[in-house]
C-alpha cells in the first residue's frame, strides 16, 4: 500500500516535529518576535519523548538491546512516562525506580502505561541502598540485557536535541533566531539545541532558565559547587541539587533564575493569554524572557525561540488548583483569590 502521511505505523512516528507557534499577546510589551516550541505535541505531551526515542534507538543500533529487555530510570516525571510509551510500542520491560514524594496519579499513570514501578522511601540519603538511584543501579546490575537511562549523566540526552529540536528550530526559524531561552533539568534540552544552532550561527544567544535553590547558576559563573545555593523548591524539572554531565556549561552564554510564584502565575497567564495550556516550566521560561526583557536583552530585532517542554494537564493539582496556589501564598491578595473563584458560577 502506498504511504499515506496521515496513517502512522504507531505512536513512536509522532515523536518530535513540534509546532513553533508565535506569541502575540503575553509578549506585547516586550521587544522583539517571541516564538515558542511547544513539546506538549509530542504524542507523551513533552520533550522527554525525544531523548527515550533517541537513547533506546541507540541501545538498539548498538547490539546493547534485544526485544524482552529491559530499560531502567530514575523518575516518575515526565521521562518515566515517554520510557514506557517506548517500551510498550517496542516490546520492552519497563522498571522505574521513583521516590515516595511522586503522587498516586503519577505512579498510576506509569503503571498504565505498563512499567514497573520500585516505589522508594524519599527522606534517605543518595547512596543509601533503598535510595531510587540505588535501587535502579541494584536492578541494572541484577538485570541481564538491561539499559540504565540515568538521563543526567547519558551525553545521549544532549545527542538527542542535537540531531531533532536543534534543526527542528534552525529550519523553523529560517535561520533567523537570535536567541534561544530553554529551562535547564539535566541540560540534555538547552545543550543539544545550542551545540546545533550555534554550529549555524555562532551568535546565537543561549539562555538557560534555573530555579532559586539550585546550584545550575553560580556553577556556571565560578565553576564552584555551592551547597549554600540548596534548598526546596515547587517547580519539577528545573535546575538541580548536582551538577549533571548532561548539561553543556560552555555552550550556555548565561543563566538567570526564576521563582517558584512568578512562574506559576505566568503559566496560568499563558493558558489567559495564548490558549496554551502549558506546565509549570512553560511558566517558568516565559517568565524568564519577561526578566531578560526588563533588563534589556532585546531589541526589536530580536527572534526569541523560548521551549515550553511539557503539557498543563500534569499540574492539575498544583498550578492549575486554586487551593494549592493558595495553599503555598501564591494568591497575594483577597482580590485575586476572588477573581478566579468568580470564573465558575454553580447553578442551584
Ligand atoms: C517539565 C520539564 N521541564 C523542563 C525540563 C528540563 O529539560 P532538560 O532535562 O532537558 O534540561 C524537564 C526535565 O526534566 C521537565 O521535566
Amino acid at each position: 500500500m502506498k504511504k499515506n502521511k496521515q496513517v502512522f505505523n504507531n505512536v513512536l512516528e509522532l515523536v518530535g516535529n513540534t509546532p513553533l507557534i508565535k506569541l502575540n499577546k503575553i509578549t506585547s510589551s516586550l521587544k522583539g518576535n517571541y516564538f515558542a516550541k511547544i513539546e506538549s505535541f509530542n504524542p507523551g505531551h513533552s520533550s522527554k519523548d525525544r531523548i527515550a526515542l533517541y537513547i533506546i534507538e541507540e541501545a538498539e543500533r548498538k547490539g546493547i538491546l534485544k526485544p524482552g529487555d529491559t530499560i531502567i530510570e530514575t523518575t516518575s516525571g515526565n521521562t518515566g512516562f515517554s520510557i514506557a510509551m517506548v517500551s510498550v510500542i517496542k516490546g520492552y520491560k519497563c522498571i522505574l525506580a521513583v521516590s515516595s514524594k511522586s503522587s498516586a496519579d503519577k505512579i498510576d499513570m506509569l503503571k498504565t502505561m505498563g512499567a514497573q514501578v520500585y516505589v522508594c522511601p524519599a527522606h534517605v540519603s543518595a547512596d543509601d541502598p533503598r535510595s531510587y538511584y540505588e535501587v535502579a543501579k541494584r536492578l541494572h546490575r541484577e538485570t541481564e540485557g538491561s539499559v540504565y537511562i540515568n538521563q543526567y549523566f547519558n551525553e545521549l540526552n544532549i545527542d538527542a536535541h542535537y540531531h531533532t529540536t536543534g534543526p527542528e528550530i534552525w529550519n523553523q526559524t529560517e535561520g533567523k533566531i537570535t536567541h534561544l531561552v530553554a529551562c535547564s533539568g539535566t541540560g540534555g534540552t538547552i545543550s543539544g539545541i545550542a551545540k546545533y544552532l550555534k554550529e549555524q550561527n555562532k551568535d546565537v544567544q543561549v539562555i538557560g532558565v534555573d530555579a532559586y535553590g539550585s546550584v545550575i547558576k553560580k556553577y556556571h559563573e565560578t565553576h564552584e559547587f555551592d551547597e549554600k545555593e540548596i534548598y526546596p523548591y515547587r517547580i519539577e524539572g528545573l535546575g538541580k541539587n548536582l551538577i549533571p554531565t548532561a548539561t553543556d556549561f560552555d555552550i550556555i552564554d548565561q543563566f538567570i533564575k526564576v521563582t517558584d510564584e512568578e512562574s506559576a502565575h505566568t503559566a496560568r497567564e499563558i493558558a489567559k493569554t495564548e490558549g496554551l495550556f502549558v506546565g509549570y516550566t512553560s511558566g517558568a521560561a516565559m517568565q524568564a524572557l519577561k526578566q531578560l526583557n526588563e533588563e534589556g536583552t532585546f531589541n526589536e530585532n530580536s527572534n526569541v525561540v523560548v521551549v515550553f517542554p511539557d503539557h498543563g494537564s500534569r499540574y492539575m493539582s498544583k498550578i492549575y488548583s486554586d487551593s494549592w496556589m493558595n495553599e503555598q501564598g501564591f494568591f497575594d491578595s483577597q482580590h485575586e483569590q476572588e477573581e478566579t473563584a468568580q470564573s465558575i458560577q454553580y447553578i442551584k
